[in-house]
């Protein structure tokens, strides 16, 4: 068996080649520069099972990030191993504390133990483990300080009874520098989840397989009633966390710093990003527009990078995931108060992805790309009636604030950039195709 502190050293020099072939890892777009042990805790001894926590520097910046270690595997990676992540369940259900490390289950939740982990093998930012069919652990990769707003805001929609989210079931927390970090949150586990992505994906496929023949209102596979039911389920989340956490009228120099915090992004992502720069002025114009025709709205906590993979149908309705915000944006941004418009946007945004990415690396077809923006239109006005339906009266219908919602929705787009270039430089014609069509300029 390998000391717990030689097999941090092994470890500590593979990570600099290991992290970036992670898809969790945040810094793919810039070589990492040193790795340094932070905080080592062993959970087992025999197996060994470590947990360790490392902080990584980057060009211009600092992260640590948590990592399962065993010595029974050569890659030292322990969250495949289901034994190994069967431990922390039983670890919560215990609601131990080993060195620091808090594994708690919630007041009235009474956990089964026993049970094997396995990994979950979709795209993700984080890594998530499923307890039979119970149970889905996510371990947060990238560690932040302070309340993690996943956690919280799922405490606070449970509180509520909300119906609209997987019920947070325990968790693992720990201090790191002296400030608290969240580890993990278990979660009661859907296995007849359906993401929106895949159901979306599957309605666009449809209509392109009879794009011929049909139009996106008669194509068997049409989303439009469910795009709307999503709009509902988003719009009473909204209007629960509002119960819970309370609201905000933003003033006119709360507008202001939002659209101004959007040209700081830009100026950002176009530095990053070149291929951006031709569209940078008529993004500007759109944000100035946004401040100019400025109505009233409100601000509060919201999901804040919601998406249709971000979204779950089950057979009793949708559920939002993960409600950690965008997974690039500092912790207090994340935290802060925000328009419940941003969500529509990030939604609406959506649909558009799911239509348009049909059409990457496909020769250019005019009746395709045409079925494409139909699907995206019609599923996008059934999700904004949906929500209009649902939605409690300060928030109302989002189409009332149409220029602003075109600058939440562009300022998103422009977060895709970002995050196409750095992750999957294939679909960065997606989010600036999205630009060309919303500002009328030409891709
Ligand atoms: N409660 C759940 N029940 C079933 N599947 C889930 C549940 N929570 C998450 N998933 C699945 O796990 C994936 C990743 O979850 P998510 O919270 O979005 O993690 P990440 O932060 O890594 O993106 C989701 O896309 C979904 O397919
Ligand atoms: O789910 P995450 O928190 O990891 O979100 C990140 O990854 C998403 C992709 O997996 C990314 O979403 C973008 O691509 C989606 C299709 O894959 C699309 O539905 C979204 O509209 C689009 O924004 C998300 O932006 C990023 O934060």
């Amino acid at each position: 068996m390998t000391e717990p502190q030689e097999l941090v050293e092994k470890l500590l020099t593979e990570l600099p080649g290991w992290l970036p072939a992670q898809r969790w890892f945040a810094g793919k777009d810039r070589p990492v520069g040193s790795v340094r042990p932070l905080r080592t805790t062993v959970l087992l001894e025999e197996p060994r099972l470590l947990h360790v926590v490392v902080e990584v520097e980057q060009a211009d910046r600092v992260e640590a990030y948590q990592l399962l270690v065993t010595d029974r595997d050569e890659s030292y990676e322990a969250t495949g191993d289901g034994e190994l992540t069967g431990h922390l369940l039983d670890l919560m259900a215990q609601g131990r504390e080993i060195d620091g490390l808090s594994f708690e289950h919630e007041p009235d939740a009474e956990l089964t133990d026993g049970l094997r982990g396995r990994p979950i093998t979709s795209e993700q930012s984080n890594t998530s483990i499923i307890f039979g069919s119970q149970y889905i652990l996510k371990l947060f990769r990238k560690l932040s300080y302070g309340p993690n707003p996943d956690l919280v805001l799922h405490r606070a929609l449970r509180g509520v009874g909300c119906e609209h989210i997987a019920q947070p079931l325990g968790s693992i927390t720990g201090e790191l520098n002296g400030e608290q970090v969240t580890i993990g949150m278990l979660q009661q586990f859907l296995p007849d989840a359906v993401d929106g992505w895949a159901m979306a994906t599957t309605s666009v496929r449809d209509l392109m397989a009879d794009s011929e023949a049909l139009h996106a209102d008669q194509a068997g596979g049409d989303f439009a009633a469910e795009a709307n039911r999503l709009g509902q389920a988003v719009a009473t989340v909204h209007a629960d966390l509002e119960r819970a956490l309370g609201q905000q009228d933003a003033d006119d120099d709360d507008i202001a710093a939002t659209v101004r915090a959007m040209g700081s992004r830009l100026d950002r992502v176009a530095e990053m990003v070149p291929a951006l720069g031709p569209f940078v002025p008529a993004l500007r114009e759109a944000f100035d527009k946004a401040l100019d025709g400025r109505s009233t709205i409100v601000v509060q906590n919201i999901h804040g990078d919601l998406h249709l993979g971000q979204v779950l149908r089950t057979v009793n309705g949708w559920l939002l995931i993960d409600f950690e915000g965008e997974p690039a944006a500092p912790a207090a941004e994340r935290a802060a108060l925000k328009s419940p418009l941003r969500d529509v946007a990030g939604m609406l945004r959506s649909f558009d992805y799911a239509a348009h990415q049909m059409l990457v690396g496909q020769d250019e077809d005019p009746l395709l790309t045409e079925r494409a923006l139909e699907w995206a239109r019609r599923n996008r006005a059934a999700f904004c009636e949906g929500y209009a339906d649902a939605a409690a009266e300060a928030v109302g219908d989002p189409r009332r604030h149409g220029e602003l919602l075109r600058a939440f929705e562009l300022d998103k787009a422009v977060y895709e950039v970002a995050y196409e270039y750095a992750n999957r430089p294939e679909w960065l014609t997606v989010p600036l195709s999205s630009i060309a069509r919303i500002t009328g300029e030409g891709a």
